[in-house]
């Protein structure tokens, strides 16, 4: 739509401008350092750093009714900077021109109510949100949206040269820089480090195909993000795992669209998502703060976290009810069908702990919270969800084991409307199907596949046809032989009736 049909008091704003003073800041000590150097821990204390905008309050002079009517113009323009997150260019990366955005289709993903039949099931409203329809199959691409549209928009002001981007990964962050930085070609190269073993296929063919190094750790996650820790505060190497700030700041644009999806009223709403690296979780609480803050949204949603008893950190931390007799303590992982949050040091534990404290002060109550499920009702909802129209990633069947598990410990109730986070697509995870449709789960991840869930391709060989195609070029007669033969095999088995 054309910038002259919108209504004149909107225009203005439709088209942002770079603004913003944003600075690394440090958790622990508050201090703080100009973002034109990539610095992921404080050199005085060793902390890890938020990314505020010091000149946030700017942002509380538009009134949030017109907040609201500018996002949901802007949403008409036909301008790709604008139509991924950067929709809400003012609260993920103001200070970024509009041509450095690196757009490749990420956000705006679809947000599918749960049909009649599985809402009765779990005895609440639900919705997925499929983050797994990202350009590379997960919620990271709004994250590496951002943090790679910083390092363009780098490159540009500050000549900046050869850049090469690295992360540690369980496969999808990997999946996502190795995307990213190869459609910056020719100015930044991106490597991946990845647990040996621990990926699934279709994962690690994501990186090798869009020309990453590849480096496989004999280890969990936890020690590949050591690694590239240290390489990242020895070297001249851009850190994309979410300890970047850049990261969180792009994946804030989930809370935001779940705000616009619902018209901006988020009473009675719960947003479940698992917690891995932490840095989605600690991105989804600052994104509903923001919009809260400036008046966008009136309500702060309840958040659920999730985690597996095989990781489980953040879970066993927030057991203690006293916050002062808190303490925080990794734990070993174990293997996890949801791999992707097979993390038992997750690196945002210290913004988790600000931010949560931060949102239960301004809801004025506790309203954020964690819950653990077991690896058995991560299999087993991921399959109900998906023979019922949903495509959830073993995460999105951890979400929705973590809603039913809320219902039972009464954290949600039946009035609520919940949103689940389906992290990434089902097909980077069907591996795990797979072993259970086979009941091939080694003992450690503790899953027997429950029957009626179960499912197999037959084959249809029938024994009293001649030949099949597969032996040979079928003459006229043999052909039709095969077809009514095996169509009636079928029709048996499904047991039709003849019309
Ligand atoms: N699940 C993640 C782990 C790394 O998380 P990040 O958000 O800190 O990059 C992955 O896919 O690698």
């Amino acid at each position: 739509m054309n910038l002259h049909n919108f209504p004149s008091e909107i225009r203005p704003f439709l088209l942002p401008k770079p603004q913003g003073n944003l600075v690394y800041q440090c958790l622990e000590c508050g201090t703080e350092y100009p973002i034109e150097e990539f610095l992921y821990t404080c050199p005085k204390c060793q902390n890890i750093f938020m990314l505020p905008d010091k000149e946030f309050e700017r942002l509380k002079e538009i009134d949030g009714k017109i907040w609201r009517q500018i996002f949901n113009y802007r949403k008409m323009l036909n301008i790709p900077a604008l139509k991924g997150i950067f929709l809400f260019h003012e609260f993920i990366a103001p200070i970024i021109p509009l041509e450095d955005i690196v757009y490749l289709g990420e956000g705006h993903t679809s947000i599918v109510k749960a049909n009649q039949y599985l809402q009765e099931l779990v005895g609440c409203r639900f919705y997925f949100k499929n983050d797994g329809q990202n350009p590379s199959a997960s919620f990271k691409d709004r994250g590496m949206a951002c943090a790679l549209s910083y390092v363009n928009y780098l490159i540009h002001t500050k000549g900046l040269k050869e850049v090469l981007a690295i992360c540690a990964s369980t496969g999808d962050t990997s999946a996502s820089a190795a995307l990213y930085a190869s459609y910056l070609r020719g100015k930044v190269k991106s490597a991946v480090l990845l647990p040996q073993g621990k990926v699934t296929a279709q994962q690690m063919a994501q990186p090798l195909g869009h020309g990453a190094y590849v480096f496989e750790i004999p280890g969990v996650f936890d020690d590949c993000m050591k690694v590239v820790e240290t390489l990242a505060d020895n070297y001249h190497v851009v850190l994309l795992n979410s300890k970047n700030p850049w990261r969180i700041k792009g994946q804030q644009s989930y809370s935001y669209e779940i705000a616009q999806w619902f018209d901006y009223d988020l009473k009675n709403k719960v947003i479940i998502v698992p917690i891995g690296n932490a840095g989605n979780i600690t991105a989804i609480i600052n994104g509903f703060l923001n919009f809260y803050k400036v008046g966008i949204i009136e309500t702060l949603p309840k958040i659920i976290g999730v985690q597996s008893i095989h990781a489980n950190p953040v879970y066993r931390y927030y057991l203690e009810p006293d916050p002062k007799k808190r303490v925080w303590q990794p734990v070993k992982v174990k293997p996890s069908c949801a791999q992707a949050a097979m993390i038992g040091n997750p690196v945002s534990m210290p913004r988790v702990i600000s931010s949560v404290e931060e949102y239960n002060k301004l809801a004025g109550k506790k309203q954020v919270f964690v819950v653990e499920v077991t690896e058995q009702a991560i299999m087993d909802w991921m399959l109900i969800a998906n023979r019922n129209g949903h495509f959830a990633c073993t995460q999105g069947g951890e979400s929705l084991a973590g809603l039913v598990q809320a219902l039972k410990e009464g954290i949600v109730n039946s009035e609520e409307e919940v949103i689940l986070d389906s992290t990434a697509h089902m097909l980077k995870f069907i591996s795990f199907q797979q072993m259970y449709f086979e009941d091939k789960f080694p003992p450690e991840y503790e899953v027997s596949p429950r029957e009626e869930l179960k499912n197999t391709p037959q084959l249809v060989r029938p024994s009293d046809i001649t030949y099949f195609p597969d032996e040979k070029i079928l003459g006229p007669e043999e052909f039709k032989e095969f077809i009514t033969k095996t169509a009636r095999t079928i029709a048996d088995w499904l047991n039709l009736k003849k019309k």
